[in-house]
């Protein structure tokens, strides 16, 4: 796993000497997310329990599992929109509160209505907004520039200018990663990003959200059902199912022995023409086999 050091301390000189017994560490940085013994239950229905979980800044974090295991409701958590059952989460150190600006948010997708005249740039625009940014970023030369780059970042240039209802799922899809990119957030989660993508730009958007993640700092929740062109990426996987959850590294995860105990049925995963099959495990798992995807 990558995550950023802290630089080492110079120990400081004082009266000629070198002191070296008080050498100070810094004060190490909270992790971007952290979860505590949480758990939600909705009603009689309990998704998860005793979950904890640190999330490392420039760490990039897979939520995986079937339908209805509670990983849009996870993120829900941690946008403060859904209170815990149970125990707690921070977000870079403070509770999670609703209208957090440290979190940039890709949602689930829906459509966006044909009548919107709202263009590709002022959707991205809108990631700027609402945010507290230093002195220089009030110019709108600095806006430009940054709502220029997101666009490029995700090879939506070209459709920045057209009305947003007017573009497919997948072009819609890229401005609203854009949009969650633009104001460089400290915590980003993706509820299905790859959506009506199609095979290249699932690639390029996954490799697009690692690189960003190690470069800025920023800690990824990235939940998909697509898991080939997100697993060579990621640092860990945290795999939700049946009220239970795994967390290690893709190789510890998902292979036939853990998500087996974790079914409590046998589940094969495979790898086929180099890419990860999981089987066995009833309709819940078809989704992760998308036929016809290039490697
Ligand atoms: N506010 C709510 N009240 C009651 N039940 C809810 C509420 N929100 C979600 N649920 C239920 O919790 C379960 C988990 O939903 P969630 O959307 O988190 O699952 P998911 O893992 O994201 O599923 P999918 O892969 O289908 O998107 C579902 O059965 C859903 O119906």
């Amino acid at each position: 796993m990558q995550h950023p050091q802290s630089p080492a301390v110079p120990s400081e000189r004082s009266g000629g000497q070198v002191r070296t017994d008080e050498t100070t560490t810094p004060p190490e940085r909270p992790p971007a997310v952290r979860l505590r013994n949480a758990g939600l239950t909705y009603g009689t229905r309990e998704l998860w329990r005793g979950l904890d979980l640190d999330v490392s800044p420039g760490e990039f974090l897979a939520v995986l599992g079937p339908n209805g295991a509670g990983k849009t409701s996870l993120l829900r958590v941690l946008l403060g929109l859904t209170p815990l059952s149970t125990g707690h989460v921070h977000i870079a150190g403070e509770p999670a509160h609703r209208g957090n600006d440290r979190i940039g948010y890709v949602p689930q997708q829906r459509s966006l209505r044909n009548s919107s005249t709202l263009r590709g740039n002022d959707l991205v625009g809108l990631g700027l907004d609402g945010h507290r940014w230093g002195i220089g970023l009030r110019r709108r030369a600095e806006r430009a520039r940054r709502v220029r780059e997101a666009l490029r970042a995700v090879d939506a240039t070209d459709y920045a200018r057209t009305p947003v209802g007017l573009l497919s799922g997948g072009e819609q899809q890229r401005l609203r990663i854009a949009q969650a990119l633009v104001s460089e957030p400290s915590v980003l989660l993706c509820d299905e990003p790859l959506l009506s993508l199609d095979p290249s730009h699932q690639h390029r958007v996954s490799e697009l959200i690692a690189r960003r993640t190690r470069a800025s700092g920023a800690a990824t929740l990235f939940v998909t059902h697509e898991i080939n062109p997100v697993l060579p990426l990621v640092d860990r996987v945290l795999y939700l199912v049946n009220g239970g959850f795994r967390i290690g590294t893709p190789d510890e995860v998902m292979n036939s022995a853990t998500l087996s105990e974790l079914y409590g049925t046998e589940v094969e995963v495979a790898r086929v023409g180099g890419r990860l099959v999981v089987a066995g495990a009833e309709s819940e798992h078809d989704h992760h086999v998308h036929e016809g995807e290039a490697e």
